[in-house]
């Protein structure tokens, strides 16, 4: 094919596609931890680096370059947790995470009807493409099939882990007693406490879908995308924890909860 950059070819289009594919992945991988700040700064220091370069400033250009190669270490040891899980995740086979899936999710929604019925708080975080061990790793880790008495355990009232979130990977609980990250309180959130305001803000800095049960109100709710949705019964709950996590990882604005409803 021709075109005003000269002949290109399917294997060119092929190889595009690829890169463009490679980057989108790799987005999704970074996207909503950390590590999102600093590909954000290698991005400035390599414009930098490039505009040395081109300016033919020896000097900025030798030390940038010298603290490229270094850097490249530094990151290594300082995102090892984040790189292990972006690999591991890479390497799972597609819907693993929805393996024995069937008897999570009804365990799983089970388990929050339960506590809605007895009016038992809970904040439960389920794990899709954005990796939640940054938020595992201010509770306690766990490696427990999801199952109905486990999960009314951690959130009885006396219970040792009932205070913070848990959070859920396919069909385990990796850890318990975490703390999520607070929603900035806009105004449309400002009247609600901090569980959900904690359910909301994991969900605005990652695509986990974040399920909450309201120890005022005995309510079971689900935060997706930093919305938080309707007040759902056992079915529907069953239902959106089909379509957005056990069945398959859905586009979240496709899937996102309707619009916040009053308290
Ligand atoms: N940042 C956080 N991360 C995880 N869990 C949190 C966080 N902040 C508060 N929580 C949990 O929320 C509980 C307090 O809930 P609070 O009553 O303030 O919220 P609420 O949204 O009004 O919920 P409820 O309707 O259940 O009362 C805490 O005991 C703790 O378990």
């Amino acid at each position: 094919m021709s075109t005003p950059l000269g002949q290109v070819s399917v294997r060119d289009i092929l190889d595009i596609a690829l890169v463009a594919f490679l980057i989108y992945q790799g987005y999704l991988l970074v996207a909503g931890t950390r590590a999102v700040n600093v590909v954000r700064g290698i991005l400035v220091f390599a414009g930098v680096w490039v505009a040395a370069q081109l300016l033919n400033l020896t000097t900025l250009g030798y030390l940038l370059g010298r603290a490229g190669t270094v850097g490249i270490f530094a990151l290594i040891v300082l995102f090892q947790p984040e790189l292990r899980a972006a690999l591991e995740r890479v390497g799972r086979p597609r819907g693993a995470g929805a393996g024995a899936g069937g008897a999570a999710l009804q365990d799983l929604a089970r388990a929050m009807e339960r506590l809605a019925e007895r009016k038992t708080g809970a904040l439960i975080a389920i794990e899709r493409r954005t990796p939640l061990g940054e938020y595992a790793a201010t509770g306690v880790p766990l490696d427990a099939l999801v199952s109905v008495p486990f999960l009314e355990a951690l959130f009885a009232r006396n219970a040792p882990l009932h205070d913070g979130g848990v959070i859920v990977q396919g069909s385990r609980v990796i850890a318990a007693g975490c703390l999520f990250p607070l929603q900035s309180s806009d105004g449309t959130y400002r009247r609600y406490g901090t569980r959900h305001r904690a359910a909301i803000g994991l969900s605005e800095l990652t695509d986990a879908v974040v399920l909450v049960v309201s120890e005022e109100r005995g309510s079971m709710r689900l935060a997706l995308g930093g919305r938080l949705g309707p007040d759902l019964n056992g079915t529907e709950l069953r239902e959106q924890l089909r379509a957005l996590v056990y069945d398959r990882l859905p586009d979240l604005e496709g899937a996102a909860p309707t619009a916040p409803e009053a308290r």
